[in-house]
């Protein structure tokens, strides 16, 4: 079998749960540091072609877990590789430099996102024109409406053709226009896309998308399998709380 394109390996991440202060005090007095343990050591592989939902409930850890994908959020302890260009599609609101224009932050997000900066070059007009906030791109984000940010955010992170797609359901995609829009070229990406991993509590939505699931509560995989079993277990357990 092929490398996989997403390895997991005791894939640990606890939150701290004080400020900078906090922890700069606790530090200082040689104390120990509060934390939230939000994934415990998850362990998996997500191969070529593979189409996985992430299910559980409020505070299960499929946002965390996006986030570690997307690089967002390095792992407190554990080894992960993702193999490929990513496309994170959730959390666009975060993330600006607020004194620097649209353009700028755009060349930014596409930086973090791997592109060179002839890459990010090339696609410039296309990522402007997609995003349709003409003039506005030469002023600072700080006057930006947050709809005009999840346009620059969508717009650059589906500007790669990714090989690993990263989608919250609950990504928000701004006005009514732009969501038709959003939802195009998602189902187009999509449809590209080597793996796809998706979040949400619409089961439908991720049976209708998914081959497989991966049930997480608590910060650990409950069931991992194919997404019929899975997602029938899943709604036998949501039934009996
Ligand atoms: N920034 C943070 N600081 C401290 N704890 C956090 C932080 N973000 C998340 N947590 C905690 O980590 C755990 C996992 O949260 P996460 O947001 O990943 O869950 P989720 O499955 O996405 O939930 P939901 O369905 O409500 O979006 C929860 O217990 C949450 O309270």
């Amino acid at each position: 079998m092929s490398e996989p394109v997403i390895e997991l390996k005791d894939v640990v991440v606890d939150y701290p749960l004080e400020n900078s202060l906090g922890i700069a005090r606790k530090l200082l007095r040689r104390g120990s540091i509060r934390k939230k343990r939000a994934l415990r050591g998850l362990t998996f592989s997500i191969h070529d072609g593979e189409r996985v939902g992430i299910v559980g409930h409020n505070g299960a850890g499929k946002s965390t877990l996006l986030r570690v994908l997307a690089g967002i959020l390095p792992p407190s302890s554990g080894q992960l590789a993702v193999r490929g260009a990513v496309a994170p599609l959730f959390e666009f609101a975060t993330g600006f430099e607020m004194e620097l224009t649209g353009y700028e932050n755009i060349r930014i997000r596409g930086l973090l996102q791997g592109l060179s900066s002839q890459q990010i070059k090339d696609r410039m007009p296309e990522i402007a024109e997609f995003s349709e906030l003409g003039e506005a791109l030469s002023q600072p984000v700080r006057t930006y409406s947050s709809g005009m940010f999840i346009r620059i955010a969508f717009s650059t992170a589906t500007s790669i053709d990714p090989e690993v797609l990263l989608i919250d359901e609950a990504f928000g995609a701004g006005d009514q226009h732009f969501s038709v829009k959003s939802a195009k070229r998602m189902r187009e990406l999509m449809a590209k896309g080597r793996v796809l991993v998706f979040t949400s509590h619409n089961l439908d939505l991720v049976k209708s998308l998914c081959t497989r699931v991966i049930w997480l509560r608590e910060g650990n995989i409950v069931m991992d399998g194919h997404a019929d079993e899975v997602l029938e277990q899943y709604r036998i357990s949501e039934s009996v709380i």
